[in-house]
């Protein structure tokens, strides 16, 4: 994707109806309609990013920021950030205007979660996202494998990609969970403290936090190359450096202002619920810029995932070979390493020599990964 202002049909476009259906009077089908991005929820309030019709070409202002409510006919359905909306009514995006939601355009994803792994109640947390970004302290707090394990089941379960974040790198290795999430295909990216933080933060550059934490540009800007152009939601514990990185790479959001912000639409929100920022392309080198490319969604509500809701069969989806080989199991197998007959087992011991490290590796991890959907978090 090139350089380019805000475009809310950034969030996997279809091609727009208006224009080619006849107007009616009585409108049974709401086709004057027009297509709105949720990039924030607040109570029964909904923020949308509307494709601005008066506005010149797509680009920069091409789009306003609208306050919509859901139509009597969605009052039991949940409409969540990423979410892609017909709405109708007064989409002024005026002072005091209020739009409202018809209809939920179809979800490309939607990733879940029960509040705990008995709870039968799943809910979605976001929708239409590509990517899911864990990121993880390396120390202070210590990395927990069982809370990385079960967000990557979640996003796999949700047909995303995972991108696993390390930060502070700066106190300590990323080695060991490399290795442990290489294996079943995890992207790592890693980021750290920057070496001269103090020169930096009399600078004022960007990177910096609210709290004066200025992290290594170059760390900042892999993850950014790792954000482009995709939905990513992004998960963490509390003190991992979540909020440090999101200012870094967002640094317009205004995270604690509360005041809508005229481009990303975010403010007015509890401290709860989810939230899109548009992606500048590059940081804030002083210069306003327009250009975005991708979405960050912030989940500060979002602490675990409970998995009840999980299959296996659903799954192994994220793991061709292994679902090739899982197929010859016996009805009912766990797959875990206590099943008996596992087809798993056998592709070790048919392994060639050389790709048996490689295969023993990603069974573990993949095992691990199963047994965390039923383990505790700790
Ligand atoms: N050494 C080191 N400290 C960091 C780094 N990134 C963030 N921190 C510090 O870690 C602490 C927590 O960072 P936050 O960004 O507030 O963490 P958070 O994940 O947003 O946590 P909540 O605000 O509780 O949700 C702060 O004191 C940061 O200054 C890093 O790369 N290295
Ligand atoms: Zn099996």
């Amino acid at each position: 994707m090139g350089r380019r202002g805000i475009d809310e049909s950034d969030f996997h476009s279809r091609p727009s109806k208006r224009g080619s259906r006849p107007r009616t009077k009585q409108r049974p089908e709401h086709s004057d309609a027009v297509t709105g991005l949720v990039t924030g929820v607040d109570r029964g309030r909904y923020t949308l990013l509307v494709k601005d019709a008066d506005a010149g070409a797509a680009g920069t202002s091409g789009e306003k920021i609208v306050t919509a409510m859901k139509a009597r006919e969605l009052t039991r359905t949940r409409v969540v950030v990423g979410d892609r909306v017909d709405v109708v009514g007064d989409v002024s995006g005026g002072e005091g205007s209020l739009a409202r939601i018809v209809r939920i355009q179809e979800r490309t994803s939607t990733l879940r979660r029960t509040a705990d792994d008995t709870d039968p109640y799943e809910r979605i947390v976001v929708a239409n996202a590509d990517q899911l970004v864990i990121v993880t302290a390396l120390a202070q707090p210590e990395p927990r494998t069982g809370m990385i394990d079960r967000c990557v089941v979640a996003a796999y379960d949700a047909g995303m990609s995972v991108l696993l974040c390390l930060t502070k790198a700066d106190l300590a290795s990323p080695d060991a969970l490399r290795e442990l999430y290489e294996p079943l295909g995890v992207e790592v990216v890693v980021t750290r403290r920057e070496a001269s933080s103090d020169e930096a933060d009399r600078a004022n550059v960007a990177g910096q936090s609210a709290g004066g934490m200025v992290l290594a540009p170059e760390s900042v800007e892999e993850v950014r190359g790792r954000l482009r152009g995709l939905v990513s939601v992004l998960v963490g514990h509390s003190g991992v450096g979540k909020s440090t990185l999101i200012n870094a790479l967002v640094p317009d959001a205004k995270r604690a202002t509360g005041v809508v912000n005229d481009v990303t639409g975010r403010g007015r929100h509890t401290s709860t619920s989810a939230v899109a920022l548009a992606l500048p392309v590059s940081p804030s080198d002083g210069e306003p810029s327009d250009a975005f490319d991708g979405w960050v969604i912030d989940t500060p509500g979002v602490r675990s995932f409970g998995l009840a809701h999980v299959e296996v069969s659903h799954l192994l989806r994220a793991f061709d070979d292994l679902d090739d080989v899982a197929q010859e199991c016996p009805r009912g197998c766990t797959h875990l390493a206590d099943a008996p007959d596992c087809a798993l087992d056998d592709w070790i011991k048919a392994s060639p020599e050389e790709e048996r490290p490689a295969r023993e590796a990603r069974l573990t991890s993949f095992r691990r990964l199963l047994s965390s959907r039923t383990g505790s978090d700790a």
